[in-house]
């Protein structure tokens, strides 16, 4: 499959990792990219001497393109992107935000930008400023989400953009990559399949969880602070609820939240931490290595796509 997006990366294959705060880290991106997809870093809210590390950590275990992907709320992201500047990353991903008082800095030193965009309307303006790429992420991603379904947002991105799509949220095998090159995407982002390999640093705790989930556990929460995130159903997520209907303030929800990532990813509390997932959870019921996962979607999306071309 070499589509427009595997050509402009010199990867391999049509994948990218997302870049999942504090579960994206070196290791993983990696083993992606060895694999041959584009593993890529998550920055998360850490700060910029975390992500200087995992880079050269990174560059010792692949000589593959690899990315970092900066969420820009984080509190550090202005020194975030001057590791990246000095570091002559490749390929950086954005989310939780409009990238674009980067956008100049970052295309003169030719590094190539592609934002996760949960609309239409922000996947143009992300074209019209330059960014190489746009990633159309669904709700029915885990963490931080848009509104919008990945079956209606991405042929609306792929009609309203001359840039390369990549589809992202509910992809966990090559049926899902099938889809996406149907709807007319270049490519993928998985995240939540990715948590589930045998190289992701992530608590085994939160790997269990997500393969004991089920279709309707990954669910919303935080709708009224703006920052709606998803993540499996636990004792985290029944509070987050009785506090919202109960009009608990932004800050109190908020407060709620902080931390609670790092809880569940770091220390295996898959009760009160935020155990961020999909809602493609439920389809994932093994822990295996990256490369078999990689090799896995794109043996079974050559298979579907070849059935369907029979059924004509
Ligand atoms: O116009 C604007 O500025 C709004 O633009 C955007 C609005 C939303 C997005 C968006 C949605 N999804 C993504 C990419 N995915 C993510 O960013 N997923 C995340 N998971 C956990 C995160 S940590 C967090 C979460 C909330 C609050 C604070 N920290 S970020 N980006 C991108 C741009």
């Amino acid at each position: 499959f070499k589509t427009e997006i595997v050509e402009m990366l010199n990867i391999k294959y049509p994948i990218f990792q997302g870049g999942m705060a504090w579960v994206a880290t070196a290791e993983l991106a990696a083993a992606v990219s060895n694999a041959g997809g584009l593993g890529i870093i998550g920055a998360g809210n850490a700060p910029a001497s975390f992500v200087r590390e995992q880079i050269r950590k990174a560059r010792e275990l692949t000589d593959k393109p690899f990315g970092v992907n900066v969420m820009l709320l984080s509190p550090f992201v202005d020194e975030v992107m001057e590791v990246i500047l000095e570091e002559k990353i490749d390929v950086i991903t954005t989310g939780a935000g409009n990238p674009g008082k980067y956008i100049p800095r970052l295309k003169e030193r030719g590094i190539k930008v592609i934002p996760v965009v949960p609309s239409v309307a922000l996947a143009k303006r992300m074209e019209d400023i330059g960014v190489d790429a746009v990633i159309a992420e669904g709700t029915e991603s885990g963490g931080h989400i848009g509104e919008l379904t990945t079956l209606a947002l991405v042929p609306q991105v792929v009609d309203a953009v001359k840039i390369p799509v990549i589809a992202a949220g509910g992809i966990a095998d090559g049926r899902g990559l099938a889809a996406a090159f149907c709807l007319g995407a270049s490519g993928v982002q998985i995240g939540t399949r990715f948590v589930c390999s045998t190289e992701c640093t992530a608590h085994p705790r939160y790997k269990e969880y997500i393969l004991k989930a089920k279709d309707r556990d990954a669910v919303v929460t935080g709708r009224s602070t703006g920052h709606p995130v998803r993540s499996l159903k636990n004792k985290l997520t029944r509070e987050f609820e009785k506090l919202e209907q109960m009009g608990a303030s932004k800050e109190q929800l908020e407060k709620l939240g902080e931390g609670k990532l790092r809880a569940a990813v770091v220390d295996g509390d898959v009760e009160y931490g935020s155990v961020m997932a999909g809602q493609i959870a439920g389809l994932i019921n093994d822990i295996k290595p990256v490369k078999e996962i990689i090799e896995d979607i794109m043996k079974q999306a050559s298979e579907v796509i070849g059935n369907l071309y029979k059924m004509r």
